[in-house]
């Protein structure tokens, strides 16, 4: 289907989403500070960590259970990684949809050495059973490993060496009450100001070996959605262009040129979010529309709508979700350029149909 910018598609360009496919990984891996001292802003949940650590170290203890919460992409993973460095102890790495039996998480509890971190990315998504056994884990270093069925069935207790969980969530009010009181540390992680963003791209380039002047750097980190995986996929994107189109050196002006090739405009905003947004204002003069329709109109599913694109808009500040359906701001009007109809579309938005 064709929405009111061409074709968008199912398989619409994602360089701005803030997921790490496959190939993508080993770079990241290359790219990931090793140390506190290495790890760009989040200085609040940086000195909290930092002490939570010291201290540990200094009785010889193993480091409580951390929970780690934030959107993809902001260093969850990173962060874990260097609370095993920083313990000098092993790190495994799981995640909750990976866990669907307790046996599952029985055979990873069960083989973990002492002082050894254990990562549980999206533990939210683990199944109720593996929960339940995370619990006891969790608070007595112990598990009832369950053999037999029905009235005959045993539970045989097994003990286990301490260890640190660091379990990552995209959504910690999704976590239920009894597992987030077991953490002896939440460190809630904010999307980077530009500066810091700065910070991440300079510290990429040298280690990728691009070169980049200052103006360069800001003109990437305007368009990273405050996230610094999308800040190091621009770079590598601007480093091709660099490379293919100019002399290897990343300015304002090829990172500007490189940026519109990809489809990514001033303010972070990519195809989708724009054919959603222009959806909106063209088709439906600035809402309210329903998200069935105005998913309809782009050619996407509503859950992509939904999960990928109104995020960034909303936090933003370009779109609402109203009771009544979707509104475009007066932000969104000027974004694109546009100037609303009298007395509809973003007058939704003066006429207090916002939800909160
Ligand atoms: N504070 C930081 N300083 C420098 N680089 C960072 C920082 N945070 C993240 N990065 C870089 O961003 C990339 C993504 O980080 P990471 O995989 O830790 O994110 P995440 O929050 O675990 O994401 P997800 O939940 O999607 O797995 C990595 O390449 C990492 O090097």
């Amino acid at each position: 289907m064709t929405g009111p910018t061409g074709p968008v598609g199912p398989g619409a360009d994602r360089l701005l989403g803030a997921e790490a496919d496959g190939e993508e990984q080993a770079i990241e891996a290359a790219l990931r500070p090793k140390d506190l001292g290495e790890f760009v802003g989040q200085e609040r949940v940086r000195e909290q960590l930092d002490l939570v650590l010291r201290a540990a170290r200094q009785r010889g203890a193993t480091a409580d259970h951390v929970l780690l919460s934030g959107a993809p992409g902001l260093g969850k993973t990173t962060l874990s990684m260097i609370i095993a460095a920083e313990m000098g102890a092993p790190i495994r790495i799981t995640s909750g949809p990976a866990i669907q039996h307790a046996g599952d998480l029985a055979a990873i509890l069960s083989s973990l050495t002492e002082g050894e971190v254990l990562f549980l990315d999206e533990i939210h998504r683990m199944s109720r059973p593996a929960e339940e056994m995370l619990y006891m884990a969790m608070e007595d270093f112990r598990v009832d490993v369950i053999v037999g069925k029905g009235p005959g069935a045993t539970a045989i207790p097994l003990e286990l060496p301490p260890f640190t969980l660091v379990g990552a969530t995209t959504r910690a009010g999704l976590l239920p009450p009894p597992l987030r009181d077991r953490f002896g540390f939440t460190g809630h992680m904010e999307f980077y100001g530009a500066p810091e963003l700065e910070r991440v791209i300079h510290r990429s380039a040298r280690l990728l070996d691009v070169e980049i002047d200052a103006e360069g750097a800001i003109e990437i980190a305007g368009r990273s959605r405050g996230t610094p995986r999308i800040a190091n996929r621009l770079l590598r994107r601007v480093r091709d262009y660099a490379q293919v189109k100019a002399d290897g050196v990343i300015t304002q002006e090829i990172a500007s040129r490189a940026l519109a090739v990809y489809d990514v405009d001033g303010r972070g905003l990519d195809r989708l979010d724009r054919a959603v947004l222009t959806a909106l204002l063209k088709l439906f003069g600035g809402g309210p529309v329903g998200l069935s329709t105005l998913a309809v109109a782009v050619g996407e599913e509503r859950e992509t709508v939904e999960e990928v694109a109104e995020p960034f808009l909303v936090r933003e500040g370009l779109l609402a979700r109203t009771p009544r359906g979707r509104v475009g701001t007066p932000a969104a009007w000027a974004h694109l350029g546009l100037t609303p109809p009298q007395g509809t579309g973003s007058g939704g938005v003066q006429s207090g149909l916002f939800d909160g």
